[in-house]
């Protein structure tokens, strides 16, 4: 898990930060009616990661990418981008985005857009070759953009947004709308373009493209961090079984539940209907206990899936409980 604000190796200076949240809030409307769309966020991201912002609609993930680019004010806390502004890193070059739509004219040619992108840039000498060929694009090059793919226009973006050769580059959501191929040939160009120290932060709601692609994952939900570690870590979150039974009645099921709450590794217990739902790492102590200590039947054990553990974890779904936000806050540092 990720906790410090700085890394130090013996003897070396510590680094900046590529990007420093600290206590960020937004808030939306007017005060009898807000909408808390960044709600207390803090996040701390190193040069040369590769970070997906992973969360539901409605997270807060683009007003925080907003905010990064210098589009949005704070309500309060702190962006900084590489140690400055977000308006002086911008200014600087140092950052770029891919974000989901617009930005494109539609009869102007694929190389041509990159060449005005240069040119807005103050680099008219920059050929576009070489950004179309890291964009995977380079076959396209004379043609209009309003004939390319979704997919191919996102690489187009991607191309445009490696003109300034940004040191952090943040896509918000870029593969919307992309076929299973379209997005796996996407997220290859922008590995192989991170690999070269690039740092990239990146906006999804896909759970698989967070595991395939990032280094580390942090969850928002709410406006907030509520997990925040590597795949791996985030994985394992994911490694409880559910363990399902029924009962005959409503009391048998209320002695049930409590008598479960108090079993070594349980993490959320539930009921729907007849059925008790418990959520924990030992599945067979619970279903041993059930099974011989009340008048549990039809018992049933699933392992769980990344999008369980998330949607546990947010506390959106129907499985959420007050229990499940017992697991939060051990991943959730003050500071990251
Ligand atoms: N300009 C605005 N005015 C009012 N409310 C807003 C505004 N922009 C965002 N919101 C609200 O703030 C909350 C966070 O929105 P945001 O777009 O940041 O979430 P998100 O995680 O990017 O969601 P999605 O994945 O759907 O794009 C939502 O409730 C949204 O309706």
């Amino acid at each position: 898990m990720h906790t410090t604000t700085t890394a130090t190796v013996p003897g070396a200076l510590p680094r900046t930060p590529a990007l420093a949240l600290r206590g960020l809030h937004k808030t939306f409307g007017s005060p009898s009616a807000t909408v808390r769309a960044v709600d207390g966020l803090d996040l701390t991201i190193m040069p040369g990661e590769v970070v997906a912002f992973l969360g539901p609609n409605g997270a807060g993930k683009t007003t925080t990418i907003d905010m990064v680019l210098g589009l949005a004010e704070p309500s309060a806390g702190t962006v900084q981008v590489f140690g400055q502004s977000p308006a002086d890193a911008i200014a600087a070059g140092r950052v770029a985005a891919v974000m989901q739509t617009g930005g494109l004219l539609r009869d102007i040619t694929v190389a041509e857009t990159v060449e005005l992108t240069a040119a807005l840039f103050g680099r008219k000498d920059a050929k576009p070759h070489p950004f179309l060929e890291r964009a995977g694009i380079a076959d396209i090059a004379g043609r209009m953009v309003g004939k390319c793919s979704g997919g191919q226009q996102q690489r187009l973006r991607f191309a445009m947004a490696l003109v300034s050769e940004p040191d952090l580059l943040l896509l918000d959501e870029p593969t919307t709308g992309m076929d299973v191929e379209g997005r796996r040939d996407f997220w290859a160009s922008i590995r192989e373009d991170a690999a070269r120290g690039r740092t990239v932060v990146f906006a999804t709601h896909y759970l698989e493209e967070a595991d395939a692609y990032a280094d580390r994952i942090v969850l928002v939900a709410h406006g907030r961090v509520v997990a925040d570690g590597s795949a791996a870590e985030i994985k394992k979150l994911a490694s409880g079984r559910t363990v399902t039974a029924a009962f005959p009645d409503a009391t048998h099921l209320g002695a049930a539940a409590d008598a479960v709450r108090a079993l070594p590794g349980v993490e959320q217990v539930d009921t729907r209907g007849l059925r008790l739902v418990v959520r924990g790492a030992d599945s067979d102590a619970v279903a041993r206990y059930l099974l011989t200590g009340t008048s549990a039947h039809d018992l049933e054990v699933t392992a769980e899936n990344l999008e369980e553990a998330f949607v546990a974890l947010t506390g959106d779904g129907p499985h959420a409980s007050a229990a499940s936000h017992q697991t939060a806050p051990a991943l959730d540092g003050a500071d990251r």
